[in-house]
């Protein structure tokens, strides 16, 4: 049964974040973004939510808004008014916007979650280095990229950490704190406080290589697409393996297509120039043959397998 921490967590922020944290800017309006930008309001938080694309924030604001219907029902499942009101009172803490530098303008805590490409994350936090206020922390959401690599290009590296969260972000109840080498102890504390203030269970890690969840998983995931690549298994004799022999939610195709095939790609690319020698990050062709295809997973309709497009 899936528990969620937001429901058994009263909506009280800490006295720290309360007085730190008022005002959340999220870049990247995308899987997560959207779904970072839904529990941070569903905490009572402003959220200004960021994309480059306003078609993607349209699709944003329509499967946010799906979301806290859902999970509104389930906080408030023997009031049906009160439910109705924390959905449209969350719905309204969110505004979109397409100029990341004037979203910063009056921010607190900006959280990147774009593409993973360190140029074009770098791009980014230069620009908003210059824009934002001088106590604005600065957090990543990247899965694979290192902290320090991607603060190296601003000035506040001591206000720089990462924020990684899991997908479904509304459901998914961890939260990653990642330190950075300069990160202060107290950007480190607000930043674990306000992981707790959204409703996560935080566990810190170093600046290493997919943190604690993805060095694990992605390894996992890639291997298993070698596994049918070698014609060993099809992907639905792996996935029902891993669900019925491991207890697995999903299976580690499912999963792969669930977090998007560029995505998968794009960190085991990075790892395996970064880490030649390390067998486990080399590129595998069925995965990259697929996103030539545009075959990205549940995102784009296809991937391991097809899916209704949304
Ligand atoms: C790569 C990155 O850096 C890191 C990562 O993110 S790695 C990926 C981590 N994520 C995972 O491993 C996810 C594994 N999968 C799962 O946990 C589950 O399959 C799942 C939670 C996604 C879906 O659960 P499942 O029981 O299979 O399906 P489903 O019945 O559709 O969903 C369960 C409940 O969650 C709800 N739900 C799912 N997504 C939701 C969302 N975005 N918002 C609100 N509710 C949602 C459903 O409505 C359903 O509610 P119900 O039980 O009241 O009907
Ligand atoms: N997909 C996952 O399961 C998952 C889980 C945890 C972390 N992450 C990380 O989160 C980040 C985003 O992943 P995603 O799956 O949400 O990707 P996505 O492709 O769904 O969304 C990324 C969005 O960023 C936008 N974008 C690109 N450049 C931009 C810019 N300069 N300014 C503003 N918006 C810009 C794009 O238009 C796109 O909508 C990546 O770093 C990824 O590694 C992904």
């Amino acid at each position: 049964m899936i528990q969620f921490g937001i429901i058994s967590r009263k909506f009280s922020s800490s006295s720290t974040v309360q007085s730190a944290i008022k005002n959340v800017t999220i870049i990247g309006g995308g899987l997560m973004g959207s779904g970072i930008a839904q529990v941070t309001a569903q905490a009572g938080q402003d959220v200004t939510l960021v994309d480059v694309n306003s078609d993607v924030l349209a699709k944003s604001q329509k499967s946010i808004s799906n979301s806290l219907i859902k999970i509104s029902k389930k906080i408030h499942k023997d009031n049906p008014q009160e439910a109705e009101k924390f959905a449209k009172e969350a719905f309204a803490r969110i505004k979109t916007s397409t100029d990341p530098v004037s979203a910063v303008k009056e921010t607190d805590l900006v959280i990147e979650a774009i593409v993973e490409n360190l140029e074009v994350k770098h791009s980014l936090f230069q620009k908003l280095d210059n824009a934002a206020p001088a106590h604005t922390i600065f957090a990543s959401n990247t899965s694979s990229l290192s902290i320090n690599e991607i603060a190296s290009v601003v000035k506040r590296k001591d206000k720089f950490g990462g924020l990684h969260f899991f997908n479904p972000v509304p459901i998914m109840r961890l939260l990653e704190v990642v330190r950075g080498m300069d990160t202060t102890d107290i950007t480190f504390s607000t930043m674990m406080e306000w992981g707790k203030s959204v409703g996560k269970t935080c566990v810190s890690c170093k600046d290493t290589p997919g943190f604690i969840v993805n060095r694990l998983l992605v390894p996992y995931i890639a291997e298993a697409i070698r596994l049918l690549e070698r014609g060993d298994a099809s992907a639905r004799d792996i996935d029902i393996a891993m669900k019925l022999g491991a207890a697995y939610p999903m299976g580690p195709m499912e999963l792969a297509d669930y977090v998007g095939l560029d995505t998968t790609k794009f960190i085991l690319d990075g790892w395996s120039k970064k880490y030649p020698d390390q067998p486990l990050f080399r590129p595998i062709p069925t995965l990259n043959k697929l996103v030539a295809e545009g075959k990205l997973g549940v995102k784009s309709g296809e991937g391991f397998y097809k899916y209704e497009k949304k």
